[in-house]
């Protein structure tokens, strides 16, 4: 059941501008997580309606509505992959959309599921991981162990329930054809957030982006640009100011140590990065940065140089002050701590 008061605000006329959401709404400066989260779902509705989604494929207001309140429902509360990671992710998202005038290489139906794609991409995150999941046997792996990526399956399963929920479908005015390609491309978009598939093909990415040969008419080249920019609106926390990258990480590692206790409850060896014994976070950080963050964001950057290079340098900064902690973590000027780690 849908909170009924929700839709009553959502629906009346909104609230807020632009800049009251927070400061420099729709640049690549801002940071989504400075939102209020009560804020959160008027600033989802407001997102559609500047991408003039909502005029152009007819999307009554209660049912946008609706819609936004049951993704939102749809999450639980672990750590970090919560409601507030689906917020920071369609913003940056949104971002993408509006900046970096995307309606020149996607289409329609493309522009309009990347949005809804990165609002659900994660609906009903339980804080594990696929080798968590398949390893203890859970039913998502009963479920789809035979295919891969368990989780990425299992949170577009849970966004067509929502679709198909009475007055939850914004692609209610769209032909069966329309629907049944919209399905497939937000299926093909939340798949791709499975960093395992992101490491197979970001080979194919880089050759695409390098060569300046992207072809709008190539569907390969469209798909290959969503699974792009949907693992960069996935790690985006990290092109922001160092605070937030910081805070997030802390989440990360809060929701990561809690699965390698469980692990070991069970019995089991955490991978390191997931052990609290074993994890030296500065270090982890630093080569997750340079190793799979920093290279989508240069590969956005051979595209759009004028808008991703503020991206590419704020990954940079992060990266050289994970360095910094990690120095003076080696030369045993500060304790190995979360405070060192986290507060300093
Ligand atoms: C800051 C930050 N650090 C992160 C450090 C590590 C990993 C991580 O899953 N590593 C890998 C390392 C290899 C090859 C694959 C599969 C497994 C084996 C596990 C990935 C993710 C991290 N991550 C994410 C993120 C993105 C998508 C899904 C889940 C998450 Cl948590 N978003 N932000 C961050
Ligand atoms: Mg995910
Ligand atoms: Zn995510």
């Amino acid at each position: 059941h849908v909170p009924d008061r929700g839709i009553e605000e959502l629906t009346s006329a909104p609230t807020k501008r632009m800049e009251d959401f927070c400061p420099n709404f729709d640049s690549f400066v801002s940071v989504p997580r400075h939102v209020a989260d009560s804020d959160t779902c008027q600033a989802v509705m407001f997102m559609f309606d500047d991408l003039s989604l909502t005029k152009q494929y007819r999307i009554h207001r209660t049912t946008l509505a609706r819609f936004v309140l049951l993704a939102r429902k749809g999450y639980r509360d672990p750590p970090y992959h919560n409601w507030s990671h689906a917020f920071s992710v369609a913003h940056f998202t949104y971002l993408c959309l509006k900046n970096l005038r995307l309606e020149n290489y996607l289409t329609p139906l493309e522009y309009f599921s990347f949005l809804v794609a990165s609002l659900c991409h994660d609906i009903d995150h339980r804080g594990t991981n696929n080798s968590f999941e398949n390893s203890s046997g859970s039913a998502l792996s009963g479920l789809y162990s035979s295919e891969g990526s368990v989780l990425e399956r299992h949170h577009f399963s849970q966004t067509v329930c929502i679709l198909n929920r009475e007055g939850c479908n914004v692609f209610e005015n769209l032909s069966e054809k329309e629907y049944s390609a919209v399905l497939d491309i937000i299926r093909d978009i939340i798949l791709a957030t499975d960093l395992a598939h992101h490491l197979k093909i970001r080979k194919d990415i880089e050759a695409m982006v390098s060569q300046k040969k992207f072809d709008v008419h190539n569907q390969q080249h469209r798909y290959l640009l969503l699974c792009l920019l949907m693992t960069a609106s996935d790690l985006s926390d990290q092109t922001k100011v160092w605070k937030n990258t910081r805070q997030v990480a802390k989440l990360i590692y809060q929701e990561f140590f809690s699965l390698g206790d469980k692990e070991k409850s069970l019995g089991k060896q955490p991978a390191e990065g997931m052990d609290r014994d074993k994890a030296d976070i500065p270090q982890l950080q630093v080569n997750f940065l340079n190793i799979i963050a920093a290279p989508v964001y240069k590969a956005m950057e051979q595209i759009w140089p004028n808008e991703c290079g503020v991206l590419c340098k704020q990954i940079e900064r992060n990266i050289s002050n994970w360095k910094t902690i990690r120095q003076k973590l080696e030369n045993k000027e500060v304790e190995k701590t979360d405070r060192t780690i986290f507060e300093e």
